[in-house]
């Protein structure tokens, strides 16, 4: 006999996964450029220093050069793009585009970040530089809704952490916290770049009951995580993955946690994990040993994300099928690291709520329910062969 129950143990199909309404809480601007955006806007300002000038070549340039092992040669990519988003029409641009692509890919909710810092070279100054992206943001949430798609994108402002602008980046946060910024985030190389450096800036942040999230504990391991919380207060942790190195799996399979892995459970610290981005930078080694298996079972605030979609060629979709293949997820695990994500967003409580009763669970629940609409069109008339298996 089949239940629903077993129903729900079905492997999503790509296009289910694709259909499913998704949160995405760690996503860069500047990281998720359309190749064939990055052709044009190049061609438009006189940039001449992309490494490929046709935009399949570029994507597959990007995802390569990204390919490195290391943060530091991953993140030396950036200057392309970030070179061609130094006007108000190319910040419009992008960002439109930007909320378009994730609407369509069936995401719901995003905070996207960017560092305006990085977009003052054509003579824009830091405001007009958030003024453009929240246009844009606007523009492209109106095409989604046009094409039947519906998605809400509120921006993260970033400081970069090898520079010293950080408390300025937070005051612009904070002007802009009720018009479309909706947090904080330092980012950059992280060795040697604690996030201690920018203490003045999260100390603001939290007089004025702002909320950030700090890059930590990706390249570098326990030290930063514990500073990024325990001096810094943040609120959630930019990937956070080598979390895992303070906990301890015995032979027969039992699992102790260290002080901080434990602080981090016990308080449902979001982590923002990315796991085809910690490939390339090399920290983790391959999907099945990537660390979101354990943090799963072990009921972390884990939360799946994209960090650069065109350095990795992924979206948040991909993200979910290959998790689905490694680690035989249902939508059920996808609803719950859906709902962690909404929990875990810089929206009012009762906003994320409503998106969750109201958007996220009816989803699912439609999702879930459409096996039983292809067990009665089937022309296979057996009760245990309901219906096909999606691929693996
Ligand atoms: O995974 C990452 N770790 C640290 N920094 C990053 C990562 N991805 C992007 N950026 C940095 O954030 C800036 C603003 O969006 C990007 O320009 C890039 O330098
Ligand atoms: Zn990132």
């Amino acid at each position: 006999m089949t239940s629903p129950n077993h129903a729900t143990r079905r492997t999503p199909s790509p296009d289910q996964i694709r259909r499913a309404p998704k949160v995405l809480l760690h996503d860069h601007l500047d990281g998720g450029l359309r190749p064939g955006t990055v052709v044009e806007l190049a061609a438009a300002v006189g940039y001449d220093a992309l490494p490929e000038k046709e935009p399949d070549l570029l994507g597959a340039w990007f995802r390569e050069a990204a390919n490195s092992g290391s943060l530091e040669r991953y993140l030396e990519t950036f200057a392309h793009t970030c070179a061609v988003m130094q006007t108000r029409e190319a910040l419009v641009r992008v960002a439109a585009e930007c909320a378009q692509d994730l609407a369509e890919d069936g995401v719901v909710y995003a905070e996207v970040r960017y560092a305006p810092e990085q977009h003052l070279e054509g003579g824009l100054n830091l405001e007009e530089v958030v003024e453009a992206v929240n246009e844009g943001f606007r523009e492209g949430e109106r095409r989604a809704t046009a094409n039947g798609h519906r998605i809400r994108v509120g921006a993260l402002l970033t400081a970069m952490r090898h520079a010293a602008r950080s408390l300025e980046i937070a005051e612009l946060a904070n002007r802009y916290r009720d018009v479309g910024v909706v947090g904080f985030d330092i980012a950059g190389a992280e060795a040697g770049f604690p996030p201690t450096r920018h203490l003045d800036a999260f100390e603001y942040l939290k007089r004025e009951n702002n909320h950030f999230t700090i890059h930590a504990g990706e390249a570098f391991g326990l030290p930063s995580i514990w500073q990024a919380l325990q001096w810094c207060g943040a609120d959630r942790l930019g990937h956070g993955v080598r979390i895992i190195d303070d906990i301890k799996v015995a032979e027969d399979g039992s699992v102790t946690l260290g002080r901080l892995a434990s602080y981090v459970r016990d308080k449902r610290i979001p982590l923002e994990l990315c796991p085809t981005s910690n490939l390339q930078t090399g920290a983790a080694t391959s999907y099945a040993e990537h660390p979101i298996g354990l943090l799963r079972t072990l009921h972390f605030r884990a939360t799946v994300n994209t960090d650069n979609r065109l350095m990795s060629d992924t979206s948040l979709s991909r993200e979910f099928e290959e998790l689905v293949k490694t680690f035989d997820y249902t939508l059920d695990d996808m609803q719950w690291f859906t709902v962690n994500g909404m929990k875990s967003a810089f929206l009012p409580f009762h906003e994320r709520l409503a998106i969750i009763s109201d958007v996220i669970k009816p989803g699912y629940a439609e999702l879930k329910s459409e096996w039983l609409f292809q067990q009665t069109t089937s022309t296979r008339g057996t009760a245990d062969v309901p219906y096909a298996d999606g691929p693996r």
